[in-house]
């Protein structure tokens, strides 16, 4: 190699990563499902078989001791802004991964978000892993025991915690893809202490309020009129429900309780309603106040075991929004499409489920069967649907990568301790107010993915300005600065172009 020193090899190699950003960045649309979703889902399913080398920094349950040192020896020299990190319970709609890491998520940052990938830490907290097939599979990378759970597990990710506050006192730490029993407990735990944001919860909820917000300007209503159905009570369910459910309040000055009495959860024992009981309603569906008393529902048609089903509840309710994050490829079927375009003029579906062979409805399938009536986004990209008169009806990608990186960027802009509520909902209503479907409501409800980087950017900025005025910012600027700072702050992969010349090297 021509380059003969150490020093000079490393720039060299460093710029293949910025030519790796570069290349992407100029083809966002294209590549962006080849490295994150749907492909990902693939790869990671497939990690231990495609493994070439750990991009991560991997900390493993029966190696804690030596956590601390491991972790400092990953970021020595490095002043990390935020941290990715995963235990894979809950990976894309995919299930238990064990190890499968998601440094696609980190690097979403970087190409989205303008954040230096050098300052970005993706880890993959190996907990083990109860998928069968993994633990038989005598190439499997990861740790090979049964999940470990309770105050063990407790323990080993407070010890994490711990150490990256020690450390890293001004990041962001992004919890991605854990399992629905400790999603939103580890949420609730440190979001006083460190600034914490969960993606499957408040991600999902703050793109899905975007796209709703958008939904409800096309057919002139406003959120606290409609009836929402939804279909997975899991993390993404909950959050976009409690997301939809504090903007109702607080934008249409609706009670808490009455906002509550919009939405109808299905998970995977029906209709979540009171008589299912504890052991069918998990503690943090019962603490949500979104199951539904019992008296709305007599006379409804059960099964056997007294749960409603999701056609039920579409033909009595009538809804207006139907959104799906069940993992339950095609439930939003015919009778039952058919069934809620009988209920309103213009359905609104989001079959958010990833990936896309997870979809919930197949967003041709529900053109067809509302006649182009219905506003659709789906969780991974589709093709457009033609409409009766001949358009096409681009639709939305309600993916959550559409908003994290620019509240991830805003957030570590303004050095802010804390991701409050307040924050996620600013960024929400910029991206809302960024919608193609405001200017022509026969266009996408959100921005497309090739515009994500400057989308972002705005997003960012509205973040970083609503933790100046509530006074979460660890910085001292007036709002009127923000965008100034964001621009300088941003990183954006530059690769020189190198023009080959024959004659010159002939010369
Ligand atoms: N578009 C986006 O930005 C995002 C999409 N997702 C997708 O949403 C799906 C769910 O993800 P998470 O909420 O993180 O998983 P989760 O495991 O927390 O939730 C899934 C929920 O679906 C329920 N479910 C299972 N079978 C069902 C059935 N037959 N009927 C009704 N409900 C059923 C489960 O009980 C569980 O509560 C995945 O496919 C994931 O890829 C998740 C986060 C973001
Ligand atoms: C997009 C995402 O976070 C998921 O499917 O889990
Ligand atoms: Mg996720």
């Amino acid at each position: 190699m021509s380059r003969d020193t150490a020093i000079r090899k490393n720039t060299f190699l460093q710029s293949l990563k910025v030519l790796y950003y570069s290349l992407i960045s100029q083809h966002l649309k294209e590549l962006v499902p080849i490295i994150y979703t749907p492909t990902q889902a693939e790869a990671i399913a497939n990690y231990s078989h495609l493994f070439r080398r750990n991009e991560c920094l991997y900390l493993m349950f029966n190696e804690q001791d030596t956590m601390e040192r491991d972790y400092l020896e990953q970021t020595r020299g490095r002043d990390v802004d935020l941290i990715v990190c995963s235990d894979a319970e809950a990976i894309l709609g995919i299930g238990d991964q064990g190890v499968g890491i998601c440094t696609a998520k980190s690097s979403i940052y970087s190409l989205i978000g303008g954040i230096d990938p050098f300052k970005c830490l993706p880890v993959a907290l190996d907990v083990g892993t109860d998928n069968q097939e993994l633990l038989n599979d005598h190439l499997y990378v990861g740790w090979p025991q049964k999940r470990v759970r309770g105050e063990k597990y407790d323990q080993f990710i407070d010890k994490f915690v711990q150490i990256v506050r020690k450390y890293h006192p001004h990041s962001l730490l992004h919890f991605e893809d854990f399992g629905v029993t400790n999603a939103h407990r580890l949420l609730e735990r440190y979001r006083a202490e460190h600034a914490c944001f969960n993606d499957d919860i408040q991600g999902t909820g703050a793109v899905s309020l975007s796209c709703i917000m958008a939904a409800v300007g096309v057919t002139k209503s406003k959120l606290c009129d409609q009836r929402i159905v939804v279909y997975g009570a899991g993390s993404a369910g909950l959050g976009i429900a409690h997301q939809l459910r504090d903007a109702m309040v607080a934008t249409d000055g609706v009670s808490p309780l009455d906002a509550s009495r919009k939405f109808y959860l299905l998970d995977k024992y029906g209709l979540v309603k009171e008589s299912l009981g504890p052991s069918r309603i998990r503690d943090s569906l019962y603490e949500s106040g979104f199951v539904s008393p019992d008296a709305e529902w007599k006379g409804a048609m059960t099964n056997k075991k007294g749960e409603v089903g999701l056609l039920e509840v579409v033909k009595r309710v009538k809804p207006t929004i139907m959104i799906g994050c069940s993992t339950q490829a095609g439930a939003f079927t015919e009778d039952v499409v058919r069934m809620m375009g009988q209920g309103c003029e213009r359905p609104i579906i989001l079959a958010l489920s990833n990936p896309s062979r997870l979809v919930e409805v197949d967003p041709a399938n529900a053109n067809l069967w509302t006649d182009g009536r219905a506003l659709m986004a789906t969780g991974s990209p589709f093709p457009p649907a033609r409409m009766p008169n001949g358009k096409d009806y681009h639709i939305a990608e309600c993916n959550n990568a559409l908003i994290y990186p620019g509240l991830g960027f805003g957030a570590v802009l303004c050095q802010s301790r804390r991701m409050t509520d307040t924050m996620i909902i600013a960024g929400a209503q910029r991206l809302a107010s960024l919608s193609p479907a405001l200017k022509d409501p026969d266009d996408s409800l959100l921005p497309d993915f090739d515009d994500a980087p400057k989308v972002n950017f705005e997003i960012g900025v509205a973040v970083a300005e609503q933790a100046i005025e509530e006074g979460s910012a660890g910085v001292e600027w007036k709002k009127s600065e923000v965008k100034q700072k964001a621009a300088e702050r941003l990183w954006r992969p530059v690769y020189g172009e190198y023009i080959y010349d024959p004659e010159g090297e002939q010369a």
